[in-house]
């Protein structure tokens, strides 16, 4: 089963004026016990979409640090098909993967990836945007799908409301995302599998408290904090983030969907988030961008040609250890497969040794100054 234990900052504010600016930190350090292992938190875990990260192999996923990995279940119940998973062992044994799993239920993919989709009270109609079939999924199939591949952790079947919504609209859609979570939980019957709910509520404080005290009263063993990091300004997030994360039980863990950089990732860690995934940090890789403390570095840029440093000094991953920005941006420019492989290996590498930085200046109870310098130098 899912337990979690976590060692949370020191609740005394330091005196001095910068603290009461910077406000209450929430962050805490956890440790999530799965049947795949026990792992640390804040995490992020690397997106593999369609049951790969792409460009990088499990050993070197477990080599810079992966402890949970997603998979999407829209995809994989798309193709190769859900049954034809479990029929394989699973998973784990499908991609030969030892470490966790995590697999989102489709939720968000449905609302924007599959097109002409029909929504009512039973489930989700929408066109495969593989073959233009029409397909439909609801909580008891989202589950049952989820329950096939075996991840160690699941998560409801919800509506991700757009942004932006009309009140009237997102009020409904979020009163149905809960007897959704009900019936994901009614038909989810996996012992040792975690299913997380998934708080929604538009970008209304009002309905992200009734969605958060709702879904905890269905006592789920985890929650996801999702319809955020859909296009809304980031002080928006930051105050969805505030009045929903102190209604969900400080034992348990809270997961941000789809979130990301990591400006937000330290924001989001001091109001009380424990997990992150995102598909930026490879999406990015693939067009050449390297992730860093300062930002971003284009490494196809001409000014690159003939620098022959590192993409960071500073950086203990197998790009930066072994190669210069001449070189990668010289394979990025030659469209060669060994180019974008390096910038995925250094982009993973750099955001989870970040999540592992945020976690020892939590233990060591300097959080909010590790906040501070590290936005002081983060050019977004
Ligand atoms: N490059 C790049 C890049 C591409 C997309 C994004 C947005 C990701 N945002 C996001 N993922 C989500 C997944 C989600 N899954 C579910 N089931 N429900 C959500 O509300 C939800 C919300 C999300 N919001 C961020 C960066
Ligand atoms: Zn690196």
């Amino acid at each position: 089963m899912l337990t979690c234990a976590f060692a949370g900052q020191k609740k005394v504010l330091a005196a001095y004026e910068e603290a009461v600016k910077c406000g209450y930190s929430g962050a805490r350090a956890g440790r999530l016990h799965t049947p795949h292992g026990v792992f640390d938190t804040p995490m992020f875990m690397p997106v593999g979409t369609q049951a790969t990260v792409k460009a990088v192999s499990p050993r070197e996923l477990k080599e810079m640090g992966a402890q949970i990995i997603l998979s999407n279940t829209y995809h994989l119940y798309l193709r190769p098909g859900t049954e034809l998973v479990a029929e394989a062992g699973g998973l784990h044994r499908f991609m030969d993967w030892d470490g966790g799993i995590l697999t989102d239920s489709g939720g968000f993919q449905v609302f924007s990836l599959g097109p002409l989709r029909k929504i009512t009270e039973e489930g989700a109609a929408f066109r495969s945007h593989i073959d233009g079939s029409t397909q439909f999924l609801s909580p008891e199939i989202a589950i049952k799908a989820q329950m096939n591949l075996g991840a160690d952790i699941i998560m409801a079947f919800d509506e991700c409301i757009p942004y932006p919504a009309e009140y009237q609209y997102a009020k409904l859609s979020t009163e149905r995302t809960t007897r959704w979570a009900e019936r994901s939980q009614k038909a989810h019957t996996r012992s040792g599998q975690a299913l997380f709910a998934i708080v929604q509520g538009g970008m209304y404080q009002d309905l992200r408290r009734v969605s958060a005290n709702d879904l905890v009263s269905l006592d789920f063993p985890g929650y996801g904090i999702g319809g955020l990091s859909v296009g809304e300004p980031k002080p928006v997030m930051y105050e969805m983030l505030e009045q929903t994360v102190p209604l969900l039980p400080e034992n348990k863990p809270r997961y941000l969907m789809g979130v990301g950089t990591p400006d937000c990732l330290v924001e989001a860690v001091r109001y009380g988030i424990d997990m992150f995934d995102c598909v930026f940090p490879t999406r990015v890789a693939r067009n050449g961008t390297a992730m860093t403390k300062s930002g971003r570095l284009v490494v196809k840029n001409a000014a690159y040609a003939k620098d022959f440093l590192p993409i960071d000094e500073n950086c203990g991953c197998y790009a930066c250890q072994n190669f210069s920005r001449a070189y990668i941006r010289h394979l990025l420019k030659a469209d060669e497969i060994f180019g974008l492989r390096l910038t995925t290996i250094h982009n993973l590498y750099f955001l989870l040794d970040f999540t592992k930085k945020m976690r020892q200046a939590i233990l060591e109870d300097r959080f909010l100054s590790f906040r501070e310098e590290f936005l002081a130098q983060y050019c977004k």
